[in-house]
């Protein structure tokens, strides 16, 4: 595999650091603290030893080759996203564009086998493939949020998996493909947040930062890097690439449900590579009509309700009506 240096977008820092790993197979007590601990420091974590089949992620990866090698007009038939559907560097419906393209689907077991027959000439081998995942991902976010339960001294340890155990769980499934450089790639400087050209010396923004506004989203990809976290302001770190890992990001309905004990982590994806990168993101989201709230254990006089509560809905329609890389959950703060 043939990687290009890669080049931070102007006024980036770029900073390697450690991030931390969960072995999930260890003392249940001593996984749930570090997992509470790498929210809070990070918002973010890999585990290993999940518990799912290498068989079930490269099943899906295998689909979305199928899919993403087809010809553009064919994959277009599938498209445009409204949400749901093939995306073709249009992210989302306020002009976020990025080198990317993409399956966005809800997870309800319906909903796939309608939309397969869009997405395959093998509908129902597609349909199993992405059900098998979703099932398999969901299963270890409810194992995640119920050790977070745990590691929080909450005393309804279902109040996080609850939510997306729920049938009506308004949870989301992704595909996303970021295109390889081509050998005559633009190498100029020209990268500029407004005019959307999204490149810089050898590197394009695959994915624009921002948070993901869910509870938690469990990421996984083929061998290629490019995702990147951002704890402070400016200075990005990259995450290096395991096929083999799950990485968990927080998303805002845990930073409010946590009463921003943990925090919500803004990434982005920078591809730099000869090679296309893949990734599979699952977005676990409560019910549409899901109230959010922090439960009382998390809020004390020295640590007072942070936000307001509000439904599923009234987010998830907040975040639609604003770009990608927007601090939505701010608009939600009681302290205004
Ligand atoms: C620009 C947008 C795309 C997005 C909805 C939004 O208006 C702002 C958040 C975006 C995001 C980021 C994380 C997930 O990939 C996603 C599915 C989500 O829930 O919020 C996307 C949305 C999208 O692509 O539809
Ligand atoms: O491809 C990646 O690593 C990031 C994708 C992502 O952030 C998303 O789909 O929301
Ligand atoms: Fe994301």
């Amino acid at each position: 595999m043939v990687v290009a240096t890669p080049t931070p977008i102007r006024s980036d820092k770029i900073e390697a650091i450690d991030l931390p790993i969960i072995d999930l197979s260890g003392e249940r007590s001593e996984v749930s603290k570090l997992i509470v601990r790498a929210c809070e420091e990070f918002g973010f974590f890999k585990v290993i030893n999940h518990g799912v089949p290498f068989d079930i992620i490269s099943k899906v990866e295998q689909e979305s080759l199928t899919f993403f090698s087809k010809p553009i007009p064919e994959k277009q038939m599938a498209g445009p996203p409204n949400p749901f559907g093939y995306g073709f560097k249009n992210i989302g419906f306020n002009g976020d564009m990025g080198e990317v393209e993409y399956i966005l689907l809800h997870t309800n077991p319906l909903s796939i086998s309608q939309c397969s027959k869009t997405f395959s000439n093998d509908p129902s081998r597609f349909s199993s493939a992405v059900s098998g995942y979703i099932e398999a991902a969901r299963r270890l976010a409810c194992e995640i949020l119920d050790l977070i339960a745990d590691g929080l001294w909450v005393t309804d340890t279902s109040v996080f998996s609850r939510l997306i155990r729920d049938v009506d769980n308004d949870s989301m499934f992704r595909l996303n493909h970021y295109p390889p450089l081509s050998k005559d790639s633009d190498t100029s400087p020209s990268y500029n947040n407004n005019n959307n050209t999204n490149s810089c010396s050898g590197t394009k923004v695959g994915f624009g930062e921002h948070t993901d506004p869910q509870i938690l989203t469990l990421l996984t990809s083929n061998d290629v890097g490019g995702l990147q976290i951002s704890l402070d302001a400016g200075v990005w770190t990259p995450v290096p690439p395991d096929p083999t890992a799950f990485w968990v990001n927080v998303g805002d309905v845990l930073q409010a449900m946590t009463n921003g004990r943990f925090k919500s982590v803004r990434h982005r994806a920078i591809t730099g590579s000869f090679e296309s990168r893949m990734s599979i993101a699952y977005f676990a989201a409560p019910p549409l009509n899901a109230k959010i709230t922090a439960p009382p254990e998390m809020v004390k006089p020295e640590s007072p309700i942070l936000y307001r509560p509000f439904t599923w809905a009234e987010y998830k329609k907040t975040t639609y009506s604003l770009r990608l890389g927007d601090t939505r959950l701010n608009l939600f703060r009681l302290d205004g």
